[in-house]
């Protein structure tokens, strides 16, 4: 159906509404309209066509191409009513108007004839031929209109393939876009990770920037070490060197050695011939000397000055001349003067020092470390030096017999062990109170303070129960131990008075000695004993506790007295049980040991009594030869 405009007035009106956008160029057509309604339809049709494609003409507007030279144009500039007009106007090129456009050849003049003048009320021919003419015009306006509908029609149909292209062509471009739109999107992930990466990078940089100066000091460290490691390879070629003339050096000095380890062991062969030598002629001396000495030592007196009645011989040192002046009874005679002659093996003045006493005995201690049981002890009334011989003072010069011969056992025993030799030193100190046996290095609580007894075993070994026997290793350890027992009987002697005067304390080291290498062995003991005063008191003097301790002390020094004696008559008993002093040193008394005593005298007059009398005990000690002694080999 054709678009064409139709000759209505409702059209008229409907365009004519319309005309208000643009009143300014409608307004002369609406004069004419008024004068010929006619002639606003192609105006009319026009505006129609521009108002219902308004969207394909905005589509064609940016793209549109001249379709034909003339009226195409026109179209294509539809939406706008000023350009529309123009466009009818130029389809009407062979006319200025379209009233001229629709007066076709031969009509012209009518037209201008019936324009120019008004027919004649009578003149109907007149009015038919104008109005035919006016048909005719309109008819050939219907026909051009037609033409150009049709030509509308085709330019449209084209425009929507080209519409359609182009959306296609959108579409395609959208999609792309979207695809481009997308590869942004993609992108954008990329340029994270991207400034993700680059941010590693930086960082791997500077770490490359900080190795690479970990690297340049390393370089400047391994070229210092490589100087340093060529200046030690020179070292070293130099001490192979060194080192090679060395083992040769030594092999030398090693071939030295071993000749000389063949000279040393066959030396040490002869030292120990020599050694055993030694001993045997040691023991030849001693037993020539007797297995029972006496020393007597004179204290000096308390005030100083000379004693008048003890009297020794400056050319000898083994008498003694205790002499005593008796006054005239009558009065009429001279005083008589009455002389006690002792000897003894070695008679001590009161100048006689520490060291000098020791250097006799020291050959007898030297026998405890060859096997022979030794005992020494000391004699004499309270006061006269029993103590201070074997104990000593603390100060080296003064030192008795005690810490000495524990000094010389060491040192002894260190020189043996050159030879071989290895001893076992075991210490104990015990001390006889009223016969009752006390352990001096007791360190327990007093109140648990053991009680002790003098066992004998199967092969003649004395033994005391609950004692402390401690091993010691130096000299230092015993003296440590002898401080201790000191101490301990001190203590005891403040509860009673001058306690240590009136018991026996009996220091004991017993020796065991090995030589392995020669299969040799040795075991025996060393007896130091600091002996109760002997002094005697006169029944009628002597009371309660001290009668007691008096008893027991001369019951035990007598009984000493008696089993030397007994030893010495060879008697086939030997009441050693028979007190707890003689019980103990057994073993060191008799025929197996070397005895020594000491008989300790005070130089005051008043004491010429008690002096007398222990004089005598030694005296009568000193004339018993005990047995031959023989060393506890194995
Ligand atoms: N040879 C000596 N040289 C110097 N002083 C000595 C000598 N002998 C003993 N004395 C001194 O005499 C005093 C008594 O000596 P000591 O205590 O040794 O006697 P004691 O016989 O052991 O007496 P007690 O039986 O009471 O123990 C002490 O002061 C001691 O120092």
């Amino acid at each position: 159906m054709s678009r064409l405009p139709v000759i209505s007035k409702k059209r008229v009106l409907t365009t004519s509404s319309s005309s208000s956008e643009n009143g300014q160029d409608l307004a002369p057509a609406q004069k004419k309209t008024r004068k010929d309604p006619e002639r606003v339809k192609p105006y009319a049709a026009s505006t129609i066509i521009g108002t219902r494609r308004p969207a394909v003409a905005a589509i064609k507007a940016p793209i549109s191409r001249p379709v034909r030279p003339t009226g195409a144009a026109t179209v294509a500039a539809g939406p706008s009513r000023g350009v529309l007009k123009q466009s009818i106007a130029s389809t009407a090129p062979r006319g200025s108007n379209i009233k001229a456009a629709a007066a076709p050849t031969g009509t012209t003049a009518v037209t201008g004839g019936a324009a120019g003048t008004k027919r004649q009320g009578w003149d109907l021919k007149g009015k038919v031929t104008d109005m035919e003419s006016k048909l005719r015009n309109y008819q050939t306006k219907v026909k051009s209109v037609n033409q150009e509908n049709k030509d509308l029609k085709s330019m449209m149909v084209k425009s929507q393939t080209r519409v359609t292209d182009l959306e296609t062509s959108v579409a395609v471009q959208r999609s792309q876009i979207s695809e481009y739109e997308e590869e942004l999107q993609a992108l954008s992930g990329v340029r994270e990770e991207l400034d993700k990466v680059s941010s590693e990078k930086s960082t791997i940089a500077k770490q490359l920037s900080n190795l690479e100066d970990k690297y340049k000091v390393m370089e400047t460290l391994r070229q210092s070490q490589e100087t340093e490691l060529h200046t030690l390879k020179m070292k070293l070629s130099m001490q192979e060197s060194t080192l090679s003339r060395l083992q040769l050096t030594l092999r030398d000095a090693e071939e030295e050695v071993r000749s000389l380890g063949e000279t040393v062991v066959q030396q040490k062969g002869e030292l120990h011939a020599g050694e055993m030598e030694r001993r045997q002629l040691h023991n030849s001396i001693q037993e020539l000397k007797g297995n029972i000495r006496v020393f007597c030592r004179v204290r000096p007196l308390t005030g100083g000055g000379l004693s008048q009645h003890l009297q020794l011989p400056a050319t000898d040192n083994k008498t003694i001349t205790l002499a005593k002046t008796q006054e005239s009874h009558t009065g009429k005679t001279a005083d008589t003067q009455k002389n006690y002659n002792f000897s003894f093996d070695r008679v001590f003045g009161p100048q006689a020092s520490q060291k000098e006493v020791f250097e006799e005995i020291s050959l007898l201690v030297q026998s405890a470390l060859d096997g022979y049981n030794v005992c020494c002890f000391a004699y004499g009334q309270t006061g006269s030096g029993k103590t201070f011989t074997m104990e000593g003072a603390e100060y080296d010069e003064a030192r008795g017999v005690i810490p000495r011969a524990v000094t010389q056992i060491f040192r002894a025993a260190e020189k043996l062990g050159a030879q071989g030799w290895e001893f076992t030193f075991t210490a104990s100190f015990v001390e006889i109170y009223n016969e009752t046996l006390r352990d001096l290095l007791y360190t327990g609580k007093a109140s648990k303070r053991p009680e002790h007894e003098i066992r004998k075993s199967i092969n003649n070994e004395v033994t005391i129960t609950s004692l402390t026997y401690e091993k010691v290793t130096n000299e230092d350890q015993v003296l440590g131990l002898i401080m201790m027992a000191n101490h301990n009987r001190s203590t005891a002697q403040t509860s009673q008075n001058d306690r240590s005067s009136r018991s026996h304390s009996v220091f004991q080291l017993d020796i065991e000695g090995a030589n392995v290498g020669r299969d040799v062995k040795c075991k025996s003991t060393l007896c130091l004993v600091d002996l109760a005063g002997s002094e005697r008191l006169l029944k009628s003097q002597s009371q309660g506790e001290r009668f007691k301790e008096m008893t027991a002390i001369n019951s035990s020094l007598s009984n000493l007295g008696i089993v030397i004696t007994a030893l010495a008559n060879k008697d086939i008993h030997v009441p050693y049980r028979n007190s707890k002093l003689t019980y103990l040193l057994q073993g060191c008394l008799g025929g197996n040991s070397k005895t020594l005593m000491f008989v300790n005298i005070s130089p005051e007059l008043d004491s010429f009594g008690e002096t007398l009398n222990s004089l005598r005990f030694a005296s009568k000690v000193n004339d018993c030869v005990i047995g031959t002694a023989s060393a506890n080999k194995k």
